[in-house]
């Protein structure tokens, strides 16, 4: 998918949501353990209720590998039916992967050819050669993390060195690799000050924004410090929509949490006159 592809979705569906399928299998209604593969169905539910209000979806390898193998069927699922039915929609693998070259390659291949998915975010501490067979695949994408949204971010990301912070140069010397047509870089919603900065030394890439919601970042500071000409985010929530409501009405509350964030959204990219 081309960074104009995604942006045509972005106009269409006047949002620029990524929704997170953190789905906790101990956290998802009670009901649905009754059926065969509850996480299949309780991602199917909410993919079914919010697919016209996002245009991501972020399923978190952690809560799929937890279950083991039936853990990894469920995401190859769950991928298949969101390319199946709306193929439209952007596909990230939040893996979080990276190792010498020649294992790289490998998870390249896993993401990208055994399951097709459309980015996968990659951690870039082992530099170029664990990076750049990601990159050989055409339309896919790989979002290194840059600047996290965790607490642990301020242990090794704002290190300097000649007045340049880690994920600084991440950013820069990243860009030597790929070019915004295949890479994209993870920056926390509650790191939302610094996008201005961000912005100067990546102003067409997209970033995968996540930290709004459960963690408390402002969805306002980051488009205002965040958008670009072709909006450039994709911000993501997952508890604070996923888990809106867990009873029989599970879905229709994660739509209600999706639909207030989209509508901000809408607010927010006609603000900034992108629509
Ligand atoms: O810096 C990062 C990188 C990744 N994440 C992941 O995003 C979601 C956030 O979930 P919420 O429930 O909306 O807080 C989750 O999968 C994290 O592992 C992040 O939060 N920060």
């Amino acid at each position: 998918m081309t960074s104009q592809e995604i942006f045509e979705q972005v106009k269409k569906k006047k949002s620029f949501l990524c929704v997170g399928l953190d789905s906790d299998v101990n956290k998802i209604p009670h009901f649905l353990y009754d059926t065969s593969d509850p996480v299949f169905a309780f991602n199917k539910e909410i993919i079914d209720a919010t697919h016209d209000l996002a245009v991501a979806y972020k399923p978190n390898l952690a809560f799929y590998e937890s279950m083991g193998v039936s853990g990894w069927n469920t995401l190859e699922k769950t991928v298949n039916y969101i390319r199946y039915n709306y193929p439209d929609i952007f596909i990230i693998a939040d893996a979080k992967r990276g190792d010498i070259g020649n294992t790289s390659n490998l998870y390249a291949r896993a993401f990208f050819d055994a399951m097709d998915f459309d980015a996968v975010t990659v951690a870039p501490y082992m530099g170029e050669d664990s990076v750049k067979p990601f990159l050989t695949y055409v339309g896919k994408y790989v979002i290194l993390l840059a600047l996290t949204s965790n607490k642990g971010a301020s242990d090794f990301q704002y290190m300097a060195e000649d007045g340049e912070r880690l994920f600084e140069k991440v950013i820069k010397n990243s860009q030597e690799w790929g070019d915004s047509e295949n890479m994209m870089y993870v920056v926390g919603a509650t790191k939302a000050e610094m996008l201005k900065d961000i912005r100067k030394i990546a102003p067409k890439h997209f970033l995968l924004v996540p930290g709004v919601g459960a963690q408390g970042g402002s969805l306002a500071e980051v488009a205002r410090n965040g958008l670009n000409s072709k909006c450039g985010l994709l911000v993501n929530s997952s508890r604070g929509i996923i888990f809106a409501g867990n009873g029989e009405d599970f879905a229709a509350k994660a739509r209600e949490a999706a639909q207030e964030v989209q509508s901000e959204m809408a607010g927010l990219l006609s603000e900034a006159n992108l629509l």
